[in-house]
């Protein structure tokens, strides 16, 4: 599957950014905060100018409110980015990733705690996915490849590549990641597979052959480079500008900060701060911040040592997954088993809306019943239909 834009004069139809729910019923935190954008409506929907912002204010006054509002940005930082553990060794899905690297253990505490190993209830799902329809979805960094300093380098191993192909030969199953679709395929290598890249905002599924697609703007469909009919949705369209230019500006401002990395994921903009030394955080910080006041139409979400910069449009992991169900037309089924695989806190997008929406939505009629499982390193989540 190759590269495939779409011009569309459409404007999307997703312009209202959804509330960010502070606490599940998994007790996974949200991280979407802060927003830059509510408190600046008037700014224009331009670049700063060099290194500075054109509002000049890139230096907060103590007591500023926007001092506070980076103050949260900058403990947000530290929390997703505790330092390195040694994972343990051994485990099953250790034996699918490279053995020479050491990998983060930035999980969620609540989860860790609380969550049955998937692997040792692996039994148990397999019974009750008997006899249903399953889909797979699959995070990248840190679940299908381990997490490492240069996200260039960011391989999945072979085996796993056989494992995730073997899958995909039996269900439907699509990689949904925060890096562009065209690199998170790069990394990924295998046709047979639905990738929605950009958080979600650039999707490539099975053709919608019912009428849900005909009230998406920017959603078309089209044939791949394999000849399979395909259907195209990429809701920020209009944000691809505003995006390109951000970028630019976010590597011109942090070129003189050794180790940061500046990533255009098309939808959104990575700004990465994993090689920085710690005591340049708040700068790195502060300069993503001050950028973002002059683009109220973008906003910052927190991933693992990385700021990712995304439209502010109610789109995320979550509604990538619904459409991709519908898609597939296997929403609104009572025998669709649909599993999710994922380690960070944009993952959670997708576990809140499987486990809330649908599950709270369906479950007085037993027909969506979801259970969470951590892996053995207590580091990726998988969010599937609870064994009995
Ligand atoms: O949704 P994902 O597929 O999990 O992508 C999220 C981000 O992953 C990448 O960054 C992370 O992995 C890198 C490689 O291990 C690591 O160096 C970095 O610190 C992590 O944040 C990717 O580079 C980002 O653009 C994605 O947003």
């Amino acid at each position: 599957m190759g590269p495939m834009d779409l011009n569309s004069s459409h404007v999307s139809p997703v312009l209202t950014d959804s509330v960010p729910v502070n606490k599940s019923r998994l007790g996974i935190h949200s991280s979407l905060l802060p927003y830059n954008s509510q408190q600046d409506s008037s700014s224009p929907l331009s670049p700063a100018a060099g290194k500075l912002s054109r509002t000049g204010s890139r230096k907060s006054a103590a007591g500023n409110i926007d001092d506070v509002r980076f103050n949260g940005w900058l403990d947000a930082m530290k929390a997703s980015s505790p330092p390195r553990k040694k994972i343990l060794k051994g485990s099953v899905i250790n034996t699918l990733l490279p053995s020479n690297i050491e990998y983060d253990n930035e999980d969620y505490p609540s989860l860790t705690d609380d969550y049955p190993s998937a692997i040792g209830c692996f039994g148990k799902i397999i019974g009750r996915a008997k006899n249903k329809n399953v889909a797979v979805f699959l995070d990248y960094d840190g679940t299908l490849s381990p997490i490492v300093d240069d996200p260039d380098c960011a391989f999945m191993s072979d085996p796993m590549r056989e494992t995730v192909e073997s899958v995909g030969r039996c269900f439907p199953t699509a990689i949904i990641s925060g890096r562009s679709r065209d690199n998170v395929y790069d990394l990924v290598k295998l046709t047979e597979l639905y990738y929605a890249g950009s958080h979600g905002m650039d999707i490539i599924g099975p053709l919608r052959h019912n009428n849900v697609s005909s009230n998406l703007p920017n959603c078309v469909n089209s044939t791949d480079h394999q000849g399979n009919q395909i259907t195209l949705f990429q809701p920020a369209t209009q944000f691809l500008p505003i995006i390109d230019e951000v970028f630019r500006t976010l590597v011109e401002i942090t070129k003189d900060i050794r180790g940061a990395k500046v990533e255009n994921h098309k939808f959104c903009v990575s700004v990465h701060y994993r090689n920085v030394e710690e005591n340049n955080w708040t700068t790195i910080g502060q300069r993503v911040h001050d950028v973002l006041k002059n683009y109220p139409g973008l906003r910052s979400t927190h991933g693992r040592k990385v700021l990712e910069i995304r439209p502010v449009i109610d789109w995320d992991k979550g509604k990538a997954v619904q459409f991709l169900l519908e898609s597939l037309d296997l929403n609104d089924k009572d025998d669709v088993f649909p599993i999710y695989i994922g380690d960070d806190k944009t993952d959670e997008d997708a576990f809140k809306w499987l486990y809330i929406n649908v599950d709270s939505a369906r479950n007085q009629s037993g027909m969506w019943d979801f259970g969470v499982f951590g892996d053995e390193r207590k580091q990726c989540f998988v969010l599937c239909k609870r064994p009995q």
